[in-house]
């Protein structure tokens, strides 16, 4: 009998599934993006083959021809056993999960693996033996390694087991005729198609429910690697935001920390200003009590200061009075002080004589005797011309005396110069008998003129006192063999003597160097540079021989503002050039020269003692230059200075009787020149009162 059950499908081997492709490869090939891509088929389209397979139309197909014509029961039957376990093997293959996917359970190959293979080797036929003996369902499904594991899931899934013996029950009646099958699932027996048809279909059913689970599952196992990724960028962004707070967690850390120091500095600071706020205001208050009692004062103060204004008003009043007193006075003083002067005569001589130098002990010394300070004895020591000779003076200097002796006896011929007279000093003698030494004086022991310029800066600052300033303009001359020469120049240039325009008595010298000395050292400074151009030279009774004569002029000009009057006094210094004997000079024209114009002032003396007429001033430049110091309004001081050795008597004799006879000489009143208010000084009209 034919069976009506539907005779299986040829086997018909797939197209495209000669490799089989794991979910897997896929997930690993996506994330890869390479290897065997171009190999492996999309996974929808391999499911889709695997479902056109499971749910072909079940026609049947046609059975391959050797086999037509052999038994056919046999055959068809044994085909359909092979038919089913090559399609268990393709779908195996097809359908293969990976190794990470959970294995399904198959009660048929696991129950029946053992059991299977004996039947299968008793009931199949030879030809059929190779698939026979392929590994059953379960175990190609599954890991080598899980073998054992699968028995153990056998026995540990009875239920399965149960509902699988009960689909079989209801499907087949074989099934249910073996009611002892609870224990283990009942055998089907290899001719019963109908059975192992619904048995496979049973198996089918549930193969494809787990497959379509699978395949969810796998399509969720897709979209992972791409939570995964976005999972780590998120992580990624997540650890990067992490460490950006932690940052700005540390950064605000530091920023509390900072500010906590600072709020502990900014409390201990206001600690301490509160300290001192509190101090100061203490300070405030007592500030605040001293200055009630400082107004109190104030007041009081102020009270004394009106009296006391009121007192220095009257005072000022009477201060004011005073000083007009003292002008008057003043004034009376220099009326007296010329008084004086004249009284000593406006022309004075001072004799000194000058002691022997150390070098000079060799030397014989006349006999000098002094009867008083004014009179002086001198006696040769030398046969017939022993005799005695007796001079008188204004004052006779003895060889012991200190330049200081001599300027005290010289100062008030400079208090008169300051009250606007003029004054000539000037010193006669032969050469080497101490002129200079008087005059200029040496470094530690200085004369007349340095001592001069002290005491007219002194007297000038207390001058001041009484509203005068004064003002000092200083030129120095040399009289070189009857040639004028400018001391404070080294050019060469024309200089004469002229008559000054407003005053015919009184001369000024043309193109000479005029300093406006303000301070004593200005003044000391230009004398040195005059002492250092001034001609010098050795002669026999000096080795360092002033052989011009040298005259240093000092204006001196005063202004009193508050009364607008102006005095103007002058101060004539002259060293004159020793005289010297012709049988002795070197130089015999420079010689000549200083004894001519020294007799030239002789001479001029002599004639204003005779009261001539004619006073021979111009016969030389000297004596020319002196004219205003001579006979006009002058006061004049003559220095004779006399050498004390026995060689020079006859020169010593007769400075004496020179200087005598000027000491005898009458001259006219010396009158002080004043400006009246409101004229300068460079342009004057001199008045000449007494
Ligand atoms: N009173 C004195 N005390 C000490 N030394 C003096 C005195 N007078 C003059 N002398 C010294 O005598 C020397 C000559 O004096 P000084 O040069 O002044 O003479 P002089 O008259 O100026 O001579 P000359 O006319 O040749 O220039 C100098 O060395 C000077 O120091």
């Amino acid at each position: 009998m034919e069976s009506r059950l539907p005779k299986p499908l040829p086997f018909r081997p797939m197209q495209g599934l000669t490799k089989n492709i794991l979910p897997g490869d896929r997930i690993k090939s996506s994330a890869t993006g390479g290897g065997e891509a171009g190999n492996v088929q999309p996974l929808s389209r391999d499911m889709s083959n695997s479902r056109n397979f499971l749910t072909r139309p079940r026609a049947r197909a046609a059975s391959p021809e050797p086999l037509r014509t052999n038994n056919r029961a046999k055959l068809r039957r044994s085909r359909s056993a092979c038919d089913v376990n090559e399609l268990r093997g393709v779908g195996i293959k097809r359908t293969a999960m990976p190794p990470t996917l959970p294995s399904v359970p198959s009660k048929f190959s696991r129950t029946t693996a053992t059991t299977t293979s004996t039947t299968t080797t008793s009931s199949v036929p030879t030809g059929t033996q190779q698939r026979a003996s392929r590994p059953p369902l379960a175990a190609a499904r599954k890991p080598p390694v899980s073998t054992s594991r699968t028995a153990a899931r056998t026995t540990s899934a009875p239920a399965q087991t149960s509902k699988f013996a009960a689909s079989t029950k209801t499907g087949g009646a074989a099934a249910s005729s073996s009611t002892s099958a609870a224990a283990a699932p009942k055998r089907i027996a290899p001719y019963d198609f109908k059975a192992r048809f619904h048995d496979l279909l049973e198996k089918h059913k549930t193969l494809k429910t787990k497959y379509e689970k699978q395949v969810d599952d796998l399509s969720e196992l897709e979209t992972m690697p791409q939570q995964l990724e976005e999972t780590q960028n998120k992580l990624i962004e997540t650890e990067s935001k992490l460490k950006n707070t932690l940052s700005n967690n540390e950064s605000l850390y530091r920023q509390v920390k900072q500010q906590t120091d600072e709020i502990a500095s900014l409390t201990a600071t206001l600690g301490r200003l509160n300290a001192e706020l509190t101090d100061l205001k203490t300070k405030h208050e007592q500030i605040l009590s001293e200055h009630q009692s400082l107004s109190a004062e104030n007041l009081e103060l102020r009270q004394c200061k009106e009296n006391l204004q009121q007192r220095n008003e009257a005072a000022t009043e009477e201060n004011k009075n005073l000083q007009e007193q003292l002008f008057k006075s003043n004034m009376e003083r220099k009326v007296l002080h010329n008084n004086v002067m004249d009284l000593k005569g406006n022309i004075r001589v001072f004799c000194r004589i000058r002691p022997p130098l150390d070098t000079e002990i060799g030397r014989i010394c006349c006999s000098w005797n002094y009867h008083d300070e004014a009179t002086v004895e001198i006696q040769s020591l030398e046969g017939q011309q022993a005799t005695k000779q007796i001079f008188t003076f204004d004052q006779v200097f003895q060889p012991n005396c200190f330049q200081t002796d001599i300027f005290d006896m010289v100062s008030p011929l400079i208090q008169s110069a300051l009250d606007g007279y003029n004054i000539c000093i000037f010193a006669y003698g032969q050469t080497g008998s101490g002129k200079t030494f008087t005059m200029d004086g040496v470094a530690d022991n200085v004369g007349v003129i340095p001592r001069t310029v002290d005491l007219l800066f002194d007297s000038i600052n207390s001058y001041k006192n009484m509203g005068w300033e004064y003002e000092i303009r200083a030129t120095f001359l040399e009289i070189y063999n009857e040639v004028l020469y400018d001391l404070l120049s080294n050019e060469a240039k024309d200089m004469e003597i002229r008559m000054a325009k407003n005053n015919k008595n009184d001369i000024y010298v043309s193109n000479i160097t005029e300093e406006c000395v303000m301070d004593p050292n200005h003044l000391r400074q230009l004398m040195a540079t005059a002492k250092m151009n001034r001609a010098t030279a050795s002669t026999i009774g000096n080795e360092r021989s002033s052989r011009s004569h040298a005259v240093t002029k000092l204006q001196l000009i005063g202004r009193h503002a508050a009364r607008q009057e102006i005095s103007i006094g002058s101060i004539n210094l002259v060293d004159l050039a020793g005289s010297e004997s012709p049988k002795t000079s070197i130089r015999m024209t420079e010689t000549k020269n200083i004894n001519r114009s020294l007799s030239e002032l002789t001479n001029c003396i002599l004639a204003l003692l005779q009261k001539q007429d004619h006073v021979p001033y111009r016969n030389s430049k000297l004596t020319h230059l002196l004219m205003p110091a001579l006979g006009g309004n002058s006061k004049t001081l003559m220095f004779i200075n006399v050498s004390p050795f026995q060689d020079c008597y006859h020169e010593s004799v007769k400075s004496l009787r020179f200087a005598t006879s000027v000491n005898s000489c009458k001259m006219t009143k010396a009158k002080r020149v004043r400006i009246p208010n409101n004229a300068s000084a460079n342009n004057s009209r001199i008045d000449n009162s007494v």
